[in-house]
C-alpha cells in the first residue's frame, strides 16, 4: 500500500507521494494511480523528496508516465500540503524547471490561496506548419516547461476547422517539439483579462494549469499588449499573475484544495 494525499488546483488534480516510497517506480505508479477508472485518478503525481540538508525537491510525472520539468498547480498543491501538515507558510520547492518559492496568503479549511514565484517566462513568436492542418501562428513559451500558445477569437476556442482539443492533440505531439509541448488556446477578453483552454502534454485536456496560466499570460502581455497584472480564466477557475518586467519573475496566485488522504494498492 502507498500513502498519498490528493489535492487539486481549479480541477487540475494531483497525488502527492513521498519520494522515499516510490522506489524506481515513478512512471509505473503515475500510469497506474492516475487512472480514473481503475485507481484514485489524477492528472499527475508529485513525488516529494526531503533532502538531508532540509530542502525539498519535486519530481512531476504526468498521467501517461512521462516526466515533466514541473507543474505550477502541482507545486502549489504540495506547498499547501506542507503548510497544512507541517506549518510551513513559505517554502522553496526545487523542480527540474527551477526552484519555485510559494507563500500562503490565506486558508479556509481545506482551501489555501498561494502565491508562487514562477521564474522568468521566455516568449518567442513562432509560426509552425502542421501536416494536414497548415500554418499555425503562435508563440513558443518556456516557463520552466514548454508551451505553445495560440490566440483565437472563436466562441468555442476552435481553430483551423478543428476543436481546440483536436488541434491541441496534434500540436502536443508534433515532431516540431521533440520533447512534446503543452498547448494553450487564448482569447483576450480585455486589457487585464484572458480566457484560455489547455491541452496538457502527457495528460490531454485539463481544466487548469499553473504553468499554462503563466505561459498564456506572458504571451498576452508580450504579444497582445495586455496589462502586466492580469486575470487568466480557465474552465476550472481564475488565477492571477503579475509580471513586473520582461526580465523579472512572474508571480502566480491561485487556490489549492485538499480532497483526501489515503492508501492505495500499488
Ligand atoms: N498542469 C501543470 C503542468 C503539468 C506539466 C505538463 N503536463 C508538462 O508535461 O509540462 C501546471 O499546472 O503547470
Amino acid at each position: 500500500m502507498i500513502s498519498f494525499v490528493k489535492a487539486h488546483a481549479c480541477g487540475n488534480d494531483f497525488l502527492i507521494i513521498e519520494e522515499a516510497v516510490a522506489g524506481r517506480r515513478h512512471a509505473e505508479l503515475a500510469q497506474k494511480l492516475c487512472s480514473r477508472n481503475t485507481s484514485v485518478g489524477a492528472d499527475g503525481i508529485e513525488f516529494l523528496e526531503r533532502r538531508a540538508d532540509g530542502s525539498f525537491f519535486l519530481r512531476l510525472f504526468n498521467a501517461d508516465g512521462s516526466e515533466a520539468e514541473l507543474s505550477g498547480n502541482g507545486t502549489r498543491c504540495v506547498a499547501a500540503w506542507l503548510a497544512q501538515s507541517e506549518g510551513l507558510n513559505e517554502v522553496a520547492l526545487g523542480t527540474h524547471g527551477g526552484v519555485r518559492t510559494c507563500r500562503v496568503i490565506s486558508s479556509d479549511g481545506p482551501v489555501f490561496q498561494i502565491e508562487s514565484g514562477m521564474g522568468v517566462p521566455r516568449v518567442m513568436r513562432r509560426a509552425i506548419e502542421l501536416e494536414g492542418v497548415g500554418v499555425v501562428e503562435g508563440a513558443m513559451v518556456n516557463v520552466g516547461n514548454p508551451h505553445y500558445v495560440l490566440f483565437v477569437d472563436t466562441d468555442d476556442f476552435g481553430s483551423h476547422g478543428m476543436t481546440w482539443q483536436e488541434l491541441g492533440g496534434k500540436i502536443a505531439v508534433s515532431p516540431l517539439f521533440p520533447h512534446g509541448t503543452n498547448v494553450e488556446f487564448v482569447k483576450v477578453k480585455s486589457a487585464d483579462e484572458i480566457e484560455f483552454r489547455i491541452f496538457e502534454r502527457g495528460c490531454g485536456p485539463t481544466t487548469s494549469s499553473g504553468t499554462g496560466t503563466c505561459a498564456s499570460s506572458s504571451a498576452a502581455i508580450a504579444l497582445r499588449d495586455c496589462a502586466r497584472s492580469l486575470t487568466a480564466v480557465a474552465e476550472g477557475g481564475a488565477q492571477s499573475v503579475v509580471w513586473p518586467s520582461n526580465g523579472e519573475a512572474m508571480m502566480l496566485t491561485g487556490p489549492a484544495e485538499f480532497v483526501c488522504v489515503g492508501e492505495v494498492f500499488a
